[in-house]
């Protein structure tokens, strides 16, 4: 379960570009965030994955205060909220699995990334998740060669292995074609209802938040406005964003 209470953020030596953001998300949740362009979505994601610092607020994961724990346990906080971009990056010479096993950036350690090592666990464990995402044939394609959903996918697959139980995706169906936002997205709602993640997506364009989220997020100038459950906003909620 994740807590956030009274979430600011001050860039250093600018603006506040959030402003005392509280909510809390249980295993299971798919929680979309939406505001227009500017209004701090994806700094929020970024604070909850602690790419970055906060200026103030708790941040309670499992029942451990975050912001007060060390380092190590940071790290291990960093494994288990997985951070997505928009464009995952995937290395583009390497195979879809290769990505997958050598984890990414945010999640793994840089000596495993550098080494390659790779456990035997590992690789059974990588094969498995890519054939549940129904990637399998494309377990040994290079990523440059991979589609925008095949890549967000991939990508999935990726936090999965290195322990993900929460994802923050920032716009994960920006630039795909219908049908492959709907694969996306139906995948990352069937791993909060079969197996108890929390994901939280930016999904401001069109209406993949309300078809997907069980809940809503709002925010405006860094603000949380809205808190609603996942259903078709109001005229006057829409205005708030
Ligand atoms: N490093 C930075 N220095 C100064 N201002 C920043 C920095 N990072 C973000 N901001 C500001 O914080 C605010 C929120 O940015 P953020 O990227 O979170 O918005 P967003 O809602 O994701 O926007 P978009 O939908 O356009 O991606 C913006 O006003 C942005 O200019």
């Amino acid at each position: 379960m994740l807590r956030i209470k009274g979430l600011s953020k001050r860039i250093p030596g600018g603006p506040k570009v959030l402003h005392d953001i509280s909510f809390e998300a249980y295993e299971g949740d798919f929680i979309a965030v939406k505001g227009s362009s500017g209004s701090g979505k994806s700094m929020l994601l970024k604070c909850l994955a602690l790419q970055e610092s906060w200026s103030s607020g708790t941040y309670m994961f499992n029942g451990k205060d975050v912001l007060k724990e060390g380092w190590l346990a940071k790290q291990k906080v960093k494994q288990q909220v997985a951070y997505l971009e928009e464009k995952p990056f995937l290395y583009p010479e390497k195979t879809g699995l290769k990505n997958v096993i050598i984890g990414s950036v945010n999640q793994t350690p840089a000596w495993r990334r550098w080494t390659g090592m790779v456990r035997n666990d590992d690789y059974m464990g990588a094969m498995d998740l890519i054939e549940k995402r129904g990637l399998l044939d494309k377990a040994h394609t290079k990523a440059k060669h991979l589609s925008g959903g095949e890549r967000q996918r991939m990508a999935v697959a990726r936090a999965l292995v290195h322990g993900a139980k929460v994802i923050v995706a920032d716009e994960p169906v920006s630039g795909l074609d219908p049908h492959a936002a709907d694969a996306v997205l139906s995948e990352l709602k069937a791993l909060c209802k079969n197996e108890g993640l929390i994901v939280i997506a930016v999904l401001h364009q069109g209406d993949w938040a309300e078809r997907y989220a069980d809940r809503i997020l709002g925010l405006n100038a860094g603000k949380l406005v809205l808190d609603v459950y996942g259903r078709r906003l109001t005229e006057r909620e829409k205005m708030l964003l």
